[in-house]
Parts: structure tokens; C-alpha cells; sequence
């Protein structure tokens, strides 16, 4: 026992020594000059110059950290010291991870100092406090990835190291026979005067030895060392490839947020307003709350690209660098620099110097200004520079815009639709307005797309474009009640600003291939339950039934019932408001989560929509989610019928002249009116009759009238008009349009009719339309209709031809950018064929809706600020911020004094569009 403590503190102190040796030799200056002659001389034990002496015992893992950083063999350091670098790199970046992270939580500290109820002097902001709450979590994000890229690069530098065992075990060995060939080297004169000499064979014959019995090891060595720098150097570079890609992903969502960051308004003074109990919203908040679940189900869902480059061809190689293939010392920078800039010798001739690659496409460039000092900042000089561009930093504020500057620059031309992202309205109003330059503004219904065009002003024009009926399942029931001012129970009508009107401009279809859509969870469950460990293996139609929920647009599940009956026989259905809100809502299902909603709230909302914890959920919608929502696709093209295809109205809040004076319409549908020939060209109108089943109300008296109804009489006036047919006529119920009148008849309806002429007709068509709806709205049989309102109105006119007919993709014209070069005057734009406006005619009070409107997006604000919060100070480690309302519970109250008229003010203002929240079945 004695003897094997005795030895191990022997050893122990020795590798104490050699560090210290080692340590004094690298403070002098000479680490770099270290060698297995120099090192393996041990420094006799002197402790002198580096104050550093052993004392007690060495514990044995201290030991061994010892013996990894042995100097005795040169290549065991240089590796030691590699490895040692390497360790810094991922240190670093797990610091850096904690840095981030504490940006985050400085952000959201900062964010929530700009809560207005928190300041008494004015300075609080809404605004500020919702993006920089989501900004911290981009944060957040950013030092997961730094911290998550440190840890795998650690682990792929321990695959590095799995050879330094090995290396140290031969170091000694490698040592002897070094020190073999320098005895031998040192008997070469004796060698040259007696070869043969028998103390040479001696030694030469040792080393023989030596060298054959450490063949295999080293042979083994020299294997492990190349697979491990191979294997730990490819999973650094993976770990980098994921951090670099990611880092790009999260940079581009926090990006996106800085977007959302409006610096047109104040909102100072923020504390003048009686606050009440609830706290005063901002209307981007759903916008920051959609930015924040995009990002997560991005990242969660997100698989870098590990594939390796293509190499160049030689010639493209030596065309972008200069160097060619058999270049195998880099030049500097400098070198490359300099053999680029002709500025650098200007007496030098062009011609003589050396080729440089793209030169030529150089000169086409555009002349760069010659670089000088940057001018001197406002801040600077305090003195506000004139003319374009204003100010230059934002020390000084800017002058406000007024009211229509303000409008005309938010969203001149701005085309609504149903959201969020991802949705075939989406990919309807993409196909006709292009992605390039047309602000597409995601709404949470086909109503709020439609209202959105109501707040069109002149020179402010407003565009919406909304799906109005499908070729499988029929009309879209909300654009119709729209249409009609129905909207089951609420009394919901078109309440324009004075004098404006909505107009219909055009229309387009869109082939309609619907997918059987889930989470990356559901779908791991559902490899689960058929055994298959393939996480990219298809599911089984059996599998499949396992399905306990299906959620969609009401349209989609009907064109989708046959698929549905058949393979999820069980899945209840649930129709929400829009197929891309399905997708997010199954991913958020699973995710146990809503962004902006508490958990209480969550698991309220989910079971509103019938789910259970144990729940299945899929949902039916484009394919185009799996990239934008995150979703996994079950099955693709489950429609009943193959060509199944949706027809969407191009609403305006002008008529077509104004749309055009703004260039706010695509080629697609300007090129409409633009040619003189309109030729192959169809028009079309559409008019709304309001009725009664005279014949109904007749038979309550028990006899028969004989009494035309409306509708009688209005489609056999346009049947005798030329040219004019009647291409299709919808009925909705208007049950819950009016008050019920007296008498009147439970069978009361809201009719919808199509007329179609040819285009070279059109004006003529269109004017006979017109007078038939005056004739009928004014003349006797007005009085005998059901409901206040004229029983017929004139709804607009438009022109449709191959392109806005065909469902198919966009054509190149189609998807073009909107803003588009007015046509040539005289080109017949201001001819006959110029369809007059929509005019839907308002009736409803407008102070209702509004408040009903500001009252639901105040709920969500609400429900947001306490769930993110409550997120945010677990995340942060930051106490949460209790909020009077929330902590009040009153979830849907009302907005109540200066605060509603304010309410209503925001959303009649034109930056208070109400985007895109996400979905709450509740409502
Ligand atoms: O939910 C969507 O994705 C929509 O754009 C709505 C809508 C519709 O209302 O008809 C559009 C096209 C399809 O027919 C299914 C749904």
C-alpha cells in the first residue's frame, strides 16, 4: 500500500514539475520553441521563477489533467493546444448565448418600462412595449442557438480527441526510439571507422525492434487521428451550418418585426386618457403575435441543409477569384486587392495589368460617387439639414404628416384578404396582384377584407379580393351575407365613410387541391400507433382513421365530405375561419400553446373546438402550409372532385377610373379595359333582390293571388333584355337581415344574380341592367316588398376573359407587380365598355360594429399581454407585470369613455386595419 502511494505521489510530483517546467518555459518567451530534445530534459526539479510548489498529494483526475497536457512530446502539445482553441471557440459562444439571452431580458425590462400605466409622465407606449417584448424573444432565440451550437461543438471536439489517448500512450515509446537514432547518430564516426561495430548492430537492431513492435499502434494511430479530426471536424461544421442558418431564419423574423413598428404617430401624451380598467391596445399586436408563432413553428420544424458544395469548374473558379485550381497558397487580401485596384498605381498602364475577372462587367456599373467623409449628423451640428431626405438621425423628430399624407402612404392600394398566410385567398390574391410591390394585408375574415375596402378614400384607394363561390360546394355563405347584409343574427352592413362605395373591378379562379394536414407530433403519434420508426414513412389509410378531430374552412370540409366520410369516419369536424388558421390551430393544439392566449384560455379555446387532451387533430388545407405554417402533409389532393376550382371577386373602394389613376390594379385586369377591341371578353353584372314567397304569404289567407314576387318579376324583365343571361342566381335566407315585419313570411330571401353579356355589349347591357333595377326599386311593386330597403339593387359590373377565368397558376402577366403604367391615353380605357361602380348600398348604424369590433380586438390584447407575460417573465426570470384589467379578469370588457370614442376613432382611422389575430373559437 505505502509503496503504491509512495509511487503515485512520485509521479504525481513529477507531472507537477514537468507543468511547471512547462509553464515557466512558456512565460520566457520559448513555448514556441518546445521540442521532445528540450522538453524531455526535465528541469530537475527547480520550482524557482514560477512562485509554483507541489506540496501535498496529487488527486488522480488532477493527475490525469496533468498527463493530457504532458510537454514532453511535441505532437501531444501542439494537439493539447488545438484542442484548447477549439474549447475557447465553443466557450465563447456559450457566453455569447448568455449574453443574448441577457439582451433579451434587458429588452423586455426595457419594453415594459413603456407601460403607460407604469408612467405618470406621459411617456408610456403601447407599442414599444408589444415589440419589445417580441424582440426579446427573437433574442432568447438567438442565445439558445449560440448556447445549443457551444455544447454539440464541445461534444464533436470530444470526437476530435478520441486519438490523444492513444498519441500519449506511444508518446513515450515515440520518445525512445527518438532517443535510439540520436545514439546512433552519435556513433557515426565509430560506424564509419568500424562498421559493423557490434555496439552499433546493437542499436540498430533495438530500434528495428522498437519500430516493429510499435507498427501496428501507430499505423492504428495515424487511422483514428484522420477519422477523428474527419468525424469532430464535420460535426463542428454541422453545428456552425445549423447555427448559421438558423441565426439567418431568426434574424429574418426579428427583421420582420421591426416592420411592424410604426413612426408615423406619437403616442404622447400616453397618461392624459382616463385608462379605466382596461389598457388601451395597439392594433399590431395580433401582426407581433403572428411574427412570434411563425418563428417558433419555423424553428421547431426547420433542417439545415447539410448538403456539401459543388466545386466550380476551373474556368469560373479563376473567372471570380483570380486564382486557379492550382493555387494552393492563398494571396492576401491585400495581394488580391491590390491586383484588383486600378486605383492603386494610377500611373500604371490598364493593359498591363493583370486580367481581372468581370472587369469589363464593372464598367457597365453605374459610376459609383467618389467616397468622401459622411457629412456631419444632425446630432452633430444641431442643425437640421432642408430639402429631400430630412433630418438624418432621429434626435430631432419629424414634422407629423397630415391625416392623408399619412393615409396615402400607409396603404395606397392595399389588397385585403381572408389570412392568415397561407391560405388559397392568399395564393389568389398573390396570383393576381404578384408578391412584388402590393402590401397584401392578411385579415381574420372575408367581412374584415370586405370592411377593409370600405375605408378606402379617394386617392387612398382600397382593394380586397374574396372567394365567392366554388365549383363543388357552391356559394361562400360569408361573402354572400356580406354581399346582402346578412350575417346570422348580428346586423352586419357595409357602413362606408360618406361617399364611398364598394365597387367590384374583377374576378379571378383558382384551382383548389386540398391536403390532409397535421403537426409533426400528430404525425409521430400516427407512425407510433403503425409501428413504423421511418419518421418520413407515409401513413396508412388505416392509421389515418385514428383521427379524432378534422378543423378547416366550412368550404374546404365541403369539398373535402366524401374524403372525410370515408377515411376519418370518427373525426368530429369543425369549421374555423380559414384553412391556414386550421393548420395554425392543430400545430398550437399540439404545441399545448397559443401565442397571446394564457393556458387557462388555451385549453378553454381547444375544447370549445372539441378537442381533448388525447385529442388527434388534423386539419384540410393547402399544401402551400407546410412551408409557411409548419405542418406535415397526411394525404394530398383529398377533394371530392379533381377539378375543383374557387372564384374570387376583386373588390375596390373606387371605381375603376380612380384604380387606374393610382396604379393600383395588376396588367391582368387593366389590359381588361385597355384594349380597344374587347373582343372574346365577357361582361358581367350582379344585382340583389330582396323577397318574400308571396305565394306563402297569399296561403296564410287561404287563397290564391295570383301576386308576382319580386323575383318573378325582376328575372322576367331581364329576360327580355338583348344579349343578357342570366348566368346563375343564389338565394340566402334574409331572415336576420330586418326586424320581422308584420305578416311577412318566415320564407323572406336574399337573392344574389349573375348576369353575363359579351364585352363589345357591354355598355349597352349595363345601362338596360341599370334601368330595369330603377324601374323595379321605385315602382309599385317596391312598396309589396319585404324589408325596408329597395327589393332591387344594381351591385357592379366587370369584365372577365381567358386569364382571369382559368384556374390555373399565375400567368406572367398575373403575377406581375401591381403598381402598374397607366394605359396610353386614347387606348379606350374612358369608353362605353367602362363598367360603372358596385354600390352596395349602406343601411346598418355604424357605431355598433365598431364598438363591437374594438371591444373583440381589445379582448385580444388583453389575453395576449397576460399570457406573454406570464411567458416572458418565466423566460426571463423577470417578475410579471400585473395588469389592472387582467388582474381584474374582465376579459371582454367593454371600452368605457375617452377610451371607446378612441377605439372607435383607431379603427375608422387608416392605420387601425384590423389584421390578422390569431383564431379564438370563443368569438
Ligand atoms: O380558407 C381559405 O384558405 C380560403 O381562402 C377560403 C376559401 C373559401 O372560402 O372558399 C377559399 C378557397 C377554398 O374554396 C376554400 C376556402
Amino acid at each position: 500500500m505505502t509503496s503504491f502511494f509512495a509511487k503515485a505521489r512520485e509521479r504525481a510530483e513529477a507531472a507537477a514539475q514537468q507543468l511547471q517546467a512547462h509553464h515557466a518555459a512558456s512565460s520566457a518567451g520559448q513555448a514556441g520553441d518546445a521540442s521532445v530534445s528540450s522538453d524531455a530534459a526535465n528541469p530537475s526539479g527547480s520550482t524557482s521563477g514560477s512562485g509554483f510548489t507541489y506540496k501535498g498529494s496529487m488527486p488522480h483526475l488532477f493527475r490525469q489533467g496533468l498527463a493530457s497536457v504532458d510537454p514532453r512530446y511535441e505532437s501531444t502539445r501542439q494537439f493539447h493546444l488545438l484542442s484548447q482553441a477549439i474549447k475557447g471557440f465553443n466557450i465563447d459562444h456559450e457566453a455569447a448565448g448568455r449574453e443574448a439571452k441577457s439582451l433579451a431580458k434587458a429588452t423586455f425590462v426595457w419594453g415594459q418600462h413603456h407601460l403607460p400605466e407604469k408612467r405618470d409622465d406621459s411617456g408610456g407606449d403601447e407599442m414599444l412595449v408589444d415589440v419589445a417584448d417580441r424582440l426579446a424573444y427573437v433574442w432568447h432565440e438567438i442565445g439558445q442557438l449560440e448556447t445549443a451550437h457551444g455544447q454539440r461543438s464541445e461534444q464533436a471536439r470530444s470526437r476530435l480527441k478520441r486519438f490523444e489517448k492513444a498519441e500519449m500512450e506511444l508518446g513515450q515509446r515515440r520518445a525512445n526510439r527518438s532517443k535510439l537514432k540520436k545514439e546512433l547518430h552519435a556513433l557515426m564516426p565509430e560506424r564509419a571507422i568500424a562498421a559493423g561495430s557490434a555496439r552499433i548492430q546493437e542499436a540498430e537492431a533495438r530500434l528495428r525492434d522498437l519500430i516493429s513492435d510499435d507498427q501496428a499502434d501507430e499505423e492504428y494511430l495515424s487511422r483514428v487521428k484522420r477519422e477523428s479530426v474527419q468525424d469532430g471536424y464535420a460535426a463542428m461544421f454541422d453545428s456552425l451550418i445549423e447555427l448559421g442558418e438558423k441565426m439567418a431564419l431568426v434574424a429574418r423574423y426579428g427583421k420582420l418585426l421591426t416592420t411592424t413598428i410604426s413612426t408615423e404617430k406619437s403616442p404622447f401624451p400616453a397618461t392624459v386618457k382616463p385608462r379605466g380598467e382596461s389598457i388601451p391596445l395597439w392594433e399590431g399586436a395580433s401582426k407581433t403575435a403572428e411574427v412570434r408563432a411563425a418563428l417558433a413553428s419555423a424553428l421547431s420544424t426547420f433542417k439545415p441543409d447539410l448538403s456539401l458544395p459543388d466545386l466550380p469548374a476551373e474556368s469560373a473558379l479563376s473567372a471570380t477569384t483570380s486564382l486557379g485550381r492550382a493555387d494552393t497558397v492563398s494571396p492576401s487580401a491585400t495581394t488580391v486587392d491590390t491586383l484588383r485596384s486600378p486605383t492603386t498605381n494610377p500611373f500604371a498602364d490598364p493593359a498591363a495589368l493583370p486580367a481581372v475577372a468581370g472587369g469589363s462587367a464593372a464598367q457597365d456599373e453605374e459610376p459609383l460617387s467618389p467616397p468622401g467623409p459622411p457629412g456631419p449628423t444632425v446630432a452633430e451640428t444641431g442643425v437640421v439639414p432642408t430639402g429631400p431626405g430630412g433630418p438624418k438621425s432621429g434626435t430631432l423628430r419629424p414634422r407629423r404628416s397630415s391625416a392623408s399624407q399619412r393615409s396615402a402612404s400607409i396603404s395606397a392600394g392595399a389588397v385585403a384578404y381572408l389570412g392568415p398566410t397561407g391560405t388559397y385567398s392568399h395564393q389568389a390574391a398573390l396570383k393576381v396582384f404578384g408578391e412584388a410591390g402590393t402590401n397584401l394585408i392578411p385579415m381574420q375574415s372575408i367581412t374584415g377584407a370586405i370592411d377593409f375596402v370600405r375605408r378606402g378614400t379617394p386617392g387612398n384607394a382600397k382593394i380586397a379580393i374574396v372567394p365567392v363561390e366554388n365549383s363543388t360546394f357552391g356559394p361562400v355563405r360569408e361573402t354572400f351575407d356580406k354581399f346582402l347584409g346578412i350575417s346570422n343574427g348580428d346586423r352586419h352592413a357595409f357602413k362606408p365613410a360618406d361617399g364611398a362605395q364598394l365597387h367590384i373591378v374583377g374576378e379571378a379562379c383558382l384551382s383548389v387541391d386540398h391536403a390532409l394536414l397535421c403537426g409533426p407530433k400528430t404525425y409521430h403519434h400516427l407512425l407510433q400507433l403503425q409501428g413504423d420508426t421511418d419518421p418520413n414513412a407515409s401513413i396508412r389509410d388505416d392509421t389515418l382513421s385514428n383521427i379524432t378531430n378534422v378543423i378547416s374552412h366550412e368550404q374546404a370540409l365541403g369539398q373535402c365530405s366524401h374524403y372525410l366520410t370515408r377515411y376519418l369516419p370518427q373525426a368530429k369536424k369543425k369549421a374555423v375561419e380559414s384553412t391556414a388558421a386550421a393548420a395554425v390551430t392543430a400545430l398550437e393544439f399540439e404545441a399545448g400553446t397559443a401565442p397571446g392566449r394564457s393556458s387557462a384560455s388555451v385549453d378553454h379555446a381547444h375544447e370549445s373546438l372539441g378537442f381533448s387532451s388525447n385529442s388527434l387533430v388534423a386539419a384540410v388545407g393547402a399544401e402551400a402550409a407546410v412551408t409557411t405554417i409548419g405542418v406535415r402533409v397526411l394525404r394530398s389532393k383529398i377533394q371530392d372532385v379533381k377539378d375543383n376550382r374557387t372564384r374570387f371577386l376583386i373588390l375596390a373602394s373606387e371605381p375603376l377610373e380612380g384604380l387606374l389613376a393610382v396604379n393600383a390594379l395588376p396588367p391582368s385586369i387593366t389590359q381588361l379595359y385597355s384594349l380597344p377591341s374587347p373582343a372574346g371578353k365577357t361582361g358581367r353584372s350582379l344585382l340583389s333582390v330582396s323577397d318574400a314567397l308571396t305565394s306563402d304569404l297569399t296561403a296564410e289567407a287561404g287563397s290564391y293571388s295570383g301576386q308576382a314576387s319580386t323575383l318573378d318579376r325582376v328575372v322576367s324583365q331581364l329576360q327580355r333584355l338583348e344579349a343578357v343571361s342570366m348566368r346563375k342566381m343564389d338565394r340566402r335566407p334574409a331572415s336576420m337581415v330586418d326586424a320581422p315585419v308584420a305578416g311577412s313570411s318566415v320564407w323572406r330571401s336574399n337573392y344574389l344574380i349573375e348576369l353575363q353579356y359579351p364585352a363589345d355589349h357591354a355598355s349597352v347591357a349595363e345601362g338596360s341592367i341599370r334601368q330595369v333595377v330603377a324601374e323595379l326599386s321605385s315602382g309599385p311593386i317596391a312598396t309589396s316588398s319585404v324589408g325596408s330597403s329597395a327589393p332591387v339593387s344594381y351591385l357592379g359590373s366587370w369584365l372577365v376573359d381567358a386569364t382571369t377565368l382559368s384556374g390555373g397558376a399565375a400567368s406572367s402577366v398575373a403575377a406581375g407587380k401591381a403598381t402598374q403604367v397607366l394605359p396610353a391615353s386614347g387606348s379606350g380605357l374612358p369608353t362605353t365598355t367602362l363598367p360603372a361602380s358596385f354600390n352596395l348600398s349602406e343601411r346598418e348604424p355604424k357605431e355598433l360594429e365598431a364598438q363591437r369590433e374594438a371591444a373583440e380586438v381589445q379582448r385580444h390584447a388583453e389575453q395576449a399581454r397576460l399570457s406573454r407575460q406570464q411567458q416572458q417573465a418565466e423566460l426571463y426570470g423577470v417578475e410579471a407585470q400585473p395588469s389592472a384589467s387582467v388582474a381584474g379578469g374582465s376579459g371582454t370588457q367593454r371600452l368605457s369613455g375617452l377610451q371607446e370614442v378612441e377605439g372607435e376613432q383607431r379603427l375608422t382611422e387608416e392605420e387601425g386595419l384590423p389584421a390578422y389575430q390569431p383564431l379564438d373559437p370563443r368569438s
